[in-house]
């Protein structure tokens, strides 16, 4: 059993396929109430690592102990914008693991439900379609169904993929809102360097073994660009200019 304080404990974990590595001998500990931000290049196993955690990988070896329920939030799927389901039936599929798959829902399950998408900002849009929403309100009831589940454990993959630079620092808040009023612990993998190091209180650098898991502020850049081997020079230049270049490309 892990300590009380500790959310989430990764003990020797690896994974292969054949005779190749994906995640070579991880292990690290995460504190309750604790915003962790897991950054790397591409391939480089973090959404394999959250798998693992979330409890849809098999056959890696080693151990992990979570001290609470997760909620979590894939890379973003593709919708199919025909699919007749609306944004509050969505959500409400977050009260499946407490209600059970075919129970009906009761008032008082709506009432959470709405609450929710309120606390998102998305309740205008409960009875739209899925199909219409923008990627920014999506993400939102995606977090909405994850926070639906009361989760301890709040595990996002890549949750900026999609939304623009506006919509994305109103999501972070509002992670930060949930975490600071709620103590929710959340693991995040992300690709927006800037933001992780803003806004989490640790960051894990991870490329098949992980390479640093430390307070952000005493993360060096030469470390980041060892791992991610180019000239990864944001913290040095700052968000803004890194932003240009990189929508740029
Ligand atoms: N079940 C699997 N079988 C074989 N290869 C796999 C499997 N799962 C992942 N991989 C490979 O493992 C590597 C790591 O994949 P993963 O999706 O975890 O990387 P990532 O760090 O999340 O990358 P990205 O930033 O591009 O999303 C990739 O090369 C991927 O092709």
């Amino acid at each position: 059993m892990v300590q009380d304080r500790i959310i989430l404990k990764v003990e020797n974990l690896s994974f292969k396929t054949g005779d190749h590595y994906i995640l070579r001998n991880i292990s690290f500990e995460m504190e309750q109430g604790s915003f962790v931000g897991i950054i790397g290049p591409n391939g480089a196993g973090k959404s394999t690592l959250v798998k693992a955690i979330v409890g849809d990988l098999e056959g890696y070896t080693g151990e992990i102990t979570v001290n609470g329920r997760i909620g979590y939030l894939p890379q973003q799927e593709k919708i199919d914008r025909e699919f007749p389901i609306t944004v509050k039936e969505v959500a409400a599929m977050g009260l499946y693991p407490k209600r059970g798959l075919f129970k009906k829902y009761t008032r008082e399950d709506w009432e959470q439900v709405k609450k929710t998408l309120k606390a998102v900002g998305i309740v205008h849009l409960e009875n739209r379609k899925i199909g219409v929403l923008s990627g920014g309100e999506h993400q939102r009831l995606m977090l909405a169904r994850a926070l639906l589940m009361e989760p301890d454990l709040l595990i996002l993959d890549e949750p900026e993929a999609g939304v623009d630079e506006m919509g994305k620092a109103s999501f972070y808040e509002l992670l930060e809102e949930f975490r600071n009023k709620q103590g929710i612990s959340i693991l995040m993998v992300s690709h927006d360097i800037g933001m992780v190091f803003d806004s989490c209180d640790k960051v894990m650098c991870l490329n098949k073994t992980l390479h640093c898991y430390r307070e952000s502020a005493d993360i060096s850049p030469d470390e980041i660009r060892r791992i991610f081997s180019m000239d990864f020079d944001i913290l040095i230049r700052g968000k803004r200019h890194y932003h240009k270049e990189h929508d740029k490309k």
